[in-house]
Formats: C-alpha cells, sequence, structure tokens
C-alpha cells in the first residue's frame, strides 16, 4: 500500500471531525474521496501530508508511520507527495518556466542551468503545454493554470499525488482534459493519488477507488457503481444532489 490509515480520530475542541477512519491507497490506484462540504476530506489530506497530526489512530505514509517522524523526516517524506492544489496556487509574478523551476531549486541542490531547463520542458511537454513556458499565470485559461500546477508538483517525481478538488470551477469538456490528466499522470509518473471532489464524472473517470465519508469515517469503499448501488439515504442524496449539480 502507498498509504494506510487505521482507526484514525481528529477532533477541534467539541468537533468530532474524523471517528476511526480506515482507508487503504493501493500502489499506482487513484482513491477518490466524496463526501459533503465539511465531513473532513481536507483534513485527512493534511494529516497525510504532515500539515496536521491525528489525535490518534495509524497512518502510514510509503511505508513509514507518520507520527513517529521529526521535522527533518518529514521534510524529506514531503518531498515525495505532490499536492496539487484548488487554486493551483501558481506565483503570478513569476512566468510559467520560473514557476516551475521554484520547487526544484529549492529542494535539489547542484543542479545546471541544462537540467533545470531539460526537466521543465520534460514535465511542460507531459501537460500539454510546453508552448507557454515564456507566459504569466494571467495569460492562461483556468485549465491551463491547474495544468502548470499539476506539473510544478510532476517536477519533483512525487510517488503520492493529493488532488483537492481538480476539477472545481472549470468547464465540462476541460473537467474532462483534466481527468484524462490525472488517469495520464497515474500511468507516465507510477504515483498513486488521492482525489477529493465533487464532481461525479471525475470520480467515475479517474477513481480505481471511491470512498464515502459519512460522520467521522468512510462508510462504504469500491469502485464507483459499487458505492452508488447502496441504498443509503445519504448515499442516494450525495449522489442526486451532485448529479444535478454536474448537470447544470
Ligand atoms: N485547523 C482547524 N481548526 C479548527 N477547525 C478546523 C480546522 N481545520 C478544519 N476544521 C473544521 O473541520 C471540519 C472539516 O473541515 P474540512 O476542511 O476537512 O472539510 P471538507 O470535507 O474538506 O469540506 P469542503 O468539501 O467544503 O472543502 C470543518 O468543520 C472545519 O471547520
Amino acid at each position: 500500500m502507498a498509504i494506510s490509515i487505521r482507526e484514525l480520530y481528529k477532533s477541534f475542541g467539541d468537533l468530532h471531525v474524523l471517528r476511526g477512519v480506515d482507508l487503504d491507497v493501493p500502489k499506482g490506484k487513484n482513491v477518490v474521496v466524496l463526501g459533503r462540504s465539511g465531513t473532513g476530506k481536507s483534513v485527512l489530506i493534511k494529516i497525510i501530508s504532515g500539515l496536521l497530526t491525528a489525535d490518534r489512530g495509524i497512518v502510514k505514509v510509503l511505508g513509514t508511520e507518520v507520527s513517529r517522524l521529526n521535522e527533518k523526516q518529514w521534510r524529506e517524506l514531503r518531498l515525495k507527495i505532490g499536492f496539487s492544489f484548488q487554486n493551483s496556487a501558481l506565483y503570478d509574478s513569476m512566468t510559467v518556466r520560473e514557476n516551475l523551476e521554484f520547487p526544484l531549486v529549492r529542494n535539489v541542490k547542484n543542479l545546471s542551468r541544462a537540467e533545470i531547463n531539460k526537466s521543465v520542458e520534460e514535465v511542460l511537454d507531459s501537460v500539454g503545454l510546453l508552448r507557454t513556458i515564456n507566459q504569466m499565470p494571467s495569460e492562461l485559461s483556468g485549465g491551463q493554470r491547474k495544468r502548470i500546477g499539476i506539473a510544478r508538483t510532476l517536477i519533483m517525481n512525487p510517488e503520492i499525488m493529493l488532488y483537492d478538488e481538480p476539477t472545481a470551477g472549470l468547464d465540462p469538456t476541460t473537467c474532462i482534459e483534466i481527468n484524462e490528466l490525472i488517469n495520464e499522470v497515474k500511468e507516465r509518473y507510477h504515483t498513486s493519488s488521492i482525489l477529493i471532489t465533487h464532481d461525479l464524472t471525475c470520480a467515475k473517470m479517474t477513481g480505481d477507488k471511491l470512498a464515502m465519508l459519512l460522520d467521522g469515517k468512510f462508510v462504504r469503499q469500491g469502485t464507483f457503481d459499487e458505492v452508488f448501488a447502496s441504498d443509503e439515504e445519504q448515499i442516494r442524496s450525495f449522489y442526486n444532489y451532485n448529479f444535478t449539480e454536474n448537470k447544470v
């Protein structure tokens, strides 16, 4: 397993967000985490990436139990985890090239200019946007910015990808292109991923496995059809609500 979570608990004061979460992310697979707003999906991926600590439970990332890690070990582990943020988190004052160089230059010492250029060009090519290399983020469409954000993560060759709402705010055609890119990334970079999304087309296209977070636990895990075959009222209403939303 790339990620393995057992009996994970996390509260903020009286707010008990995660209440016994179990989840496995097999190597080389995309796992989609679904759930209504405020159910703790972001809290979960923040715990996996070390931005929050769990109250109790076991979280193993690439075979390492994260509660035992010191700051230096966390920094090393984080280099293997790519985080694709909802807003792409690009630096507006930097060109695409500079945005992509940034994590590389900061984290990998003694790279030559030629090596940096090669990495930037390779990763841009793999998201189909080599031609934008000298453009500013403000000159790009939302879908292109999303691709550049993913490329900036891929430049560090992550073993794990965490995608937070990868298709939010994009038109249906661009959503499908981003879903295809997510699948290409899995094949080409052999990444194991967690995707948080409300977009059921995204869940269906990219998810090898889906997991539905409800009342602080995963109530249902399986393929798209297995999860939504459920008669459970909250799963049906999640499906109907998001299905309708996606069609508008
Ligand atoms: N650092 C924090 N301190 C206090 N409460 C927090 C903190 N982080 C998250 N929460 C609370 O935990 C709950 C779950 O938040 P989370 O952001 O994980 O929801 P989510 O499922 O990702 O929602 P959405 O789909 O809207 O992004 C929310 O009630 C939120 O207010």
